[in-house]
């Protein structure tokens, strides 16, 4: 496993496991075979609404607690200071710990207005040790000047949309300015068009790898936190071995050069104003 130091000296396994979409129930079976196959790394959030079955799997798994790196994320709805201290309570009651290794702030809902707010929540959450670092997911760099102009912490972390169809140049060099790693959400395209693009499937020849694994590696080789997501055993084991072969910079470049084919598949986190 490869690591990422953070701006607050935590260090984050670079490779981790996403669950968006994977019902409570089944939770526990997909983050017991993840955390067998070797991810010391699992990405939730609240609106998942697997909390519970995240955190039975790590407690269950006989890997320690402080081996594993556990996100989770604030909802929209729940944003603002006294309400943020409320729901993150909540969230670590379902995980059954008494600690995530970070917590973000899920989108910046801009309408609400409310982001600051919550950060200095996020903030006193990460004074008291109950998260080991604090960060923020689909900020823009509007949102960020704002959050990095009148919040004490820096975020550590942004985690937003990207893949190769959609790369995302602009945000990472933003990112990278201010001292901020950023994590890749549906790095894999959410398992679309883009694993069927002839480039993946001839450097996958190459490499005796497949196009998830190829998109995987062009992630780590770019410096991204990668969190694919799978509920298929086979799948979750393919996405985690990835670390015996590198891409080239020309094929870095090539696989980039894909944004101009496709682009972003989930909302714009400008106008995402949805708190239900
Ligand atoms: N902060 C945010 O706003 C967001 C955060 N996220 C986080 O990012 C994680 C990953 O993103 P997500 O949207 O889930 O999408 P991904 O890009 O990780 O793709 C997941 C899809 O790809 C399929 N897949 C996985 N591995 C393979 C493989 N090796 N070969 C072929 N198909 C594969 C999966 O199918 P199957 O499961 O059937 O195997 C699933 O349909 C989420 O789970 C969540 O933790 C996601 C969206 C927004
Ligand atoms: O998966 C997440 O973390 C999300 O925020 C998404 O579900 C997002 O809310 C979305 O895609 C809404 O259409």
């Amino acid at each position: 496993m490869q690591y990422i130091t953070l701006n607050d000296d935590v260090r984050i396994p670079q490779l981790g496991f996403g669950v968006w979409q994977i019902p409570d129930a089944q939770a526990y079976e997909a983050v017991s075979t993840a955390l067998e196959a070797g991810y010391r790394h699992v990405d939730t959030a609240a609106a998942y609404e697997n909390e519970a079955g995240v955190g039975r799997a790590i407690r269950e798994s006989g890997v320690p607690r402080e081996d594993v790196f556990l996100t989770t994320k604030l909802w929209n709805g729940d944003q603002g200071y006294d309400t943020t201290l409320r729901a993150f309570d909540l969230s670590l009651e379902r995980l059954g710990t008494d600690y995530v290794d970070l917590y973000l702030i899920h989108w910046p809902v801009p309408e609400q207005d409310l982001y600051i707010e919550s950060w200095r929540a996020l903030e006193k959450i990460a004074a008291d040790g109950r998260a080991r670092a604090i960060g923020v997911s689909n900020f823009t760099a509007e949102t960020l000047d704002r959050l990095l102009k009148e919040g004490t912490t820096p975020p550590a972390i942004n985690q937003i949309e990207l893949h190769p169809y959609f790369p995302q140049a602009a945000m990472r060099e933003y990112d990278r300015k201010h001292g901020i790693v950023t994590e890749a959400w549906s790095p894999l395209g959410q398992g679309g068009d883009l694993l069927g693009e002839p480039l993946l499937t001839r450097l996958g020849g190459l490499y005796g790898k497949t196009p998830a694994q190829v998109v995987i590696r062009w992630h780590l080789q770019l410096g991204n936190v990668v969190i694919p997501k799978s509920a298929t055993p086979s799948r979750i084991r393919e996405n985690f071995d990835v670390f015996d072969f590198d891409l080239t910079p020309d094929e870095i470049d090539e696989i980039t050069a894909l944004g101009g084919a496709g682009g972003r598949i989930g909302p714009d986190p400008a106008v995402f104003n949805y708190t239900g």
